[in-house]
């Protein structure tokens, strides 16, 4: 809607309640609305919807997600774009070819090779990370879309792209791990480096980004940073503020490991100082954002003790950049819930607002009993002092940063 009110009202009208409120709304809205609007790209077809839909760690997430974002009316304001397959050539930009000629061999097994066969668990297709039948064509349509993603920015087709089946962040180059099969993110960011030189990737999802910063640990080229939680025994157990970098890439992998029960306010003010010093010392040209929300107070990883609020205001910052930026998904095992915060970073990239209430559609059951589109935190303990979380700045800053101000505000 044009922002300049309706010229040639007459006087009389202008009296009308109903002409006054569409005045006053816009004035107020006018503040509110960020300052620029964003053109979004929505990576989606039916058919991408339908497999991502059918994999096992997630059977059903992807279908509550579009389906959301579909009934609060988003749709309308984005670009919906067509996702295609990732070719052989793309996967191998990164994968090895033994391990994409096993995966995709195996995927050809109606029941998928028995996953205790020495081969497959040399690849890590076993525990984490089943064969399913069709894996592969499943896992390259997600990846495809993730290129596609990638193209938009590259061809200044959107400042934003987004692709919520995607962020399989754990994916190595000769192996599946944590059941991620084929690193969507990485064949994404490799597309990027086709135009952009320097590439800033950040990852908010409750498990490290290890699959992503092992790919570009020694290059200054792509910045990874990853928040995450760091405890024994935790997966994949990577991750510690020592772990920099290697090489030419010394000082370009940056990560946050941060313990159980963190809240909003916390996780923003650490996010705020890191993603300031980053964009200092970095400068990025691109942001490539993994949006796992197992980070969620109502995940039943049961870790962090984040809402929706956090995780948008984090998005937020990085949107603030006004640099291409692409959005990604990842983990996220309250469904609703993931489906709720998806759809509030959705809103916050196209700048719309969103109804309090979850509205009429197919699934409105699952979100039940509340049937709100918040998320809320718990009281679970927070075990970051604020004096580790201080220390842990300083280190990445490598100055002291005497007090950290936590302030829940921008
Ligand atoms: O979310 C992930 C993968 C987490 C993972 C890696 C390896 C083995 C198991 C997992 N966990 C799950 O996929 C998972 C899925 C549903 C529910 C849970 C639960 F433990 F939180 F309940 C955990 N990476 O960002
Ligand atoms: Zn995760």
């Amino acid at each position: 809607a044009s922002s300049e009110p309706a010229e040639g009202k007459g006087a009389a009208d202008i009296d009308s309640p109903a002409v006054a409120a569409e005045a006053v709304s816009l004035k107020t809205s006018e503040i509110k609305k960020p300052k620029t609007k964003y053109r979004v790209a929505y990576v989606h077809s039916k058919q991408l919807l339908e497999k991502a839909n059918e994999l096992i760690r997630i059977k059903g997430r992807a279908e509550l997600v579009h389906s959301l974002i579909s009934s609060v009316g988003l749709l309308q304001y984005l670009q919906v774009v067509s996702p295609r397959c990732a070719t052989e050539t793309d996967i191998l930009g990164f994968h090895c070819p033994d391990y994409v000629a096993f995966l995709r061999d195996s995927g050809d097994v109606p029941d998928g090779k028995d996953s205790h066969d020495s081969d497959a668990e040399s690849y890590g297709l076993s525990y984490d990370c089943p064969l399913q039948k069709g894996i592969f064509e499943t896992c390259s349509l997600i990846s495809g879309a993730t290129i596609v993603a990638a193209e938009t920015l590259i061809n200044n087709a959107a400042d934003v792209a987004i692709n919520w089946y995607g962020g399989w962040h754990h994916a190595k180059r000769d192996s599946a791990a944590g059941f991620c099969y084929i690193n969507d993110i990485v064949l994404g960011i490799l597309k990027l480096r086709e135009k952009f030189d320097r590439i800033l990737y950040v990852d908010i999802d409750l498990h490290h980004g290890d699959g992503v910063e092992e790919a570009f640990c020694m290059t200054p080229k792509v910045m990874t940073v990853s928040f995450h939680k760091y405890m024994f025994g935790f997966f994949p157990g990577t991750g510690s503020v020592r772990d920099i970098g290697t090489g030419k890439g010394k000082y370009y992998s940056v990560n946050v490991p941060l313990l159980d029960g963190i809240r909003d306010a916390e996780f923003c003010a650490v996010f705020y100082s890191i993603m300031k010093l980053v964009r200092e010392k970095f400068q990025p040209q691109v942001i490539v954002l993994q949006c796992g929300a197992d980070t969620l107070s109502s995940d039943p990883n049961t870790s962090f003790n984040l809402t929706h609020l956090g995780i948008s205001r984090c998005a937020g910052l990085m949107l603030s950049w006004n640099l291409p930026t692409m959005l990604l998904g990842g983990g996220g095992y309250n469904f609703p819930n993931t489906a709720k915060c998806w759809s509030f970073l959705t809103s916050l990239a196209a700048g719309k607002k969103l109804p309090l209430d979850i509205p009429e559609h197919e699934h409105l059951l699952a979100y039940g009993p509340d049937f709100e589109m918040s998320t809320t935190a718990g009281n679970r303990k927070d075990c970051n002092t604020k004096q580790y979380l201080a220390d842990l700045v300083a280190k990445i800053s490598r100055k002291p940063v005497l007090v950290l101000i936590l302030c829940s505000d921008e």
